[in-house]
């Protein structure tokens, strides 16, 4: 039994390099998906753990540590827990938190994992509580303990499981229970990718689409894809089409900086929602600081989808910065925007 665990919860409103994927997009992300840990482009510090300790436990015969993915979307934590599976040569059982709705939703999974199999949860952090319990002592002790029968009738017994390895991913590792945090051996911060990684994301998927694709081409996608290996996919099948209408098929850098501009795509990859989420900071916030509630009734964004998809990158990229008092924006931001800046700055607001 496996279960899908497309879109469940996931705001998408963004046409244009929204990161999330829609349930259409995953069939094609899943032929671009690389399938070893020698495939996956960067993340240098993640794949070197995960070399490590995939060898060692393999060497033993012995149930890789449960491991935390966390960090934006679209930056290849699914891809990764199925690279883990497959370096460890095991089966992956996928869910995802919102999906696991009962204790025993969770039990059945785990009662039918195979020695050394991994399970992936998706969206880790929306699990019920109730299911959140009774991973504990499948993840410490490989136990569980379930209820049989009901009413006074009713008793718990125990049940041995195989040992496995809980693989977890989540966009938000802060809403992560202190509890289940701790039972995470392994914890895998993902980053924004480089321009280069990403261009050789970008090379290697338009390999697979049979797509003719110049170097500065695939740069010029790279540059402009937000750090996101999904969101570099998703442009580049989109310059494809506009090198096969427009040109000769040939995805040149004039060709991919034409498509991006149609596209709204803005030279520093940012799209419209990021040009409205640094417009309101700087206009109708006087640059902040502004509470993140009062940003998202001003660009009528949800303030999750903006914590989670839209400021990571602009923070990221020093546009914007979080402070206890609220958002504020850079020097930088101005400049993007062609705005001038006030002329009182405080020494901290405009640090570069
Ligand atoms: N390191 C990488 N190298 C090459 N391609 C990658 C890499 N990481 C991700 N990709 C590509 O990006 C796409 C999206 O990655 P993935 O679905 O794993 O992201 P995710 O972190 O699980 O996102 P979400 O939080 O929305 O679930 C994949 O289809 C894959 O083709
Ligand atoms: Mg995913």
């Amino acid at each position: 039994m496996s279960i899908q665990t497309d879109d469940f919860g996931k705001t998408a409103p963004r046409v244009v390099a929204a990161a999330t994927s829609s349930p259409q997009e995953e069939a094609l992300e899943r032929a671009l998906r690389p399938k070893q840990l020698d495939d996956y482009v960067g993340q240098t510090k993640a794949r070197e753990q995960l070399e490590i300790f995939i060898g060692a436990a393999k060497k033993r015969n012995e149930a890789l540590d449960h491991v935390l993915l966390f960090g934006p979307p679209g930056l290849g934590k699914t891809t990764l827990s199925h690279i883990i599976a497959a370096e460890l040569g095991v089966n992956l059982r996928q869910t995802s938190g919102p999906v696991l709705e009962k204790p025993k939703d969770l039990a059945a999974i785990l009662t039918n994992l195979e020695k050394n199999d991994v399970l992936f949860i998706d969206e880790i952090h929306r699990l019920s509580p109730v299911v959140e319990e009774i991973l504990y002592p499948a993840l410490e002790d490989y136990q569980i303990d379930i209820m049989i029968g009901e009413g006074p009738a009713a008793r718990s017994i125990k049940l041995d499981l195989q040992p496995f390895t809980l693989v977890g991913a989540t966009t938000r590792a802060g809403m992560l229970t202190n509890p289940l945090r701790d039972r995470f051996g392994i914890v895998a911060r993902l980053e924004f990718y480089s321009d280069e990684e990403l261009q050789r994301i970008v090379t290697r998927s338009a390999q697979l689409l049979n797509a003719a694709i110049a170097p500065e081409g695939a740069l010029e996608i790279a540059r402009r894809s937000r750090g996101t290996p999904r969101i570099a996919n998703r442009l580049l099948r989109r310059v494809r089409d506009y090198a096969e209408v427009k040109g000769d098929g040939l995805i040149s850098k004039l060709i991919a900086d034409k498509a991006l501009a149609m596209l709204d795509v803005d030279p520093r990859g940012f799209d419209l929602m990021d040009r409205k989420l640094l417009e309101a900071v700087v206009h109708r916030f006087d640059g902040g600081p502004v509470g993140l509630d009062n940003v998202a009734a001003a660009i009528g964004e949800e303030s999750g989808t903006i914590e989670d998809v839209i400021e990571p990158y602009l923070i990221q990229q020093g546009f914007l910065q979080r402070t206890p008092r609220g958002r504020i924006a850079t020097l930088a931001a101005y400049r993007h925007l062609g705005v001038t800046p006030p002329a009182k700055t405080s020494g901290t607001l405009f640090d570069e």
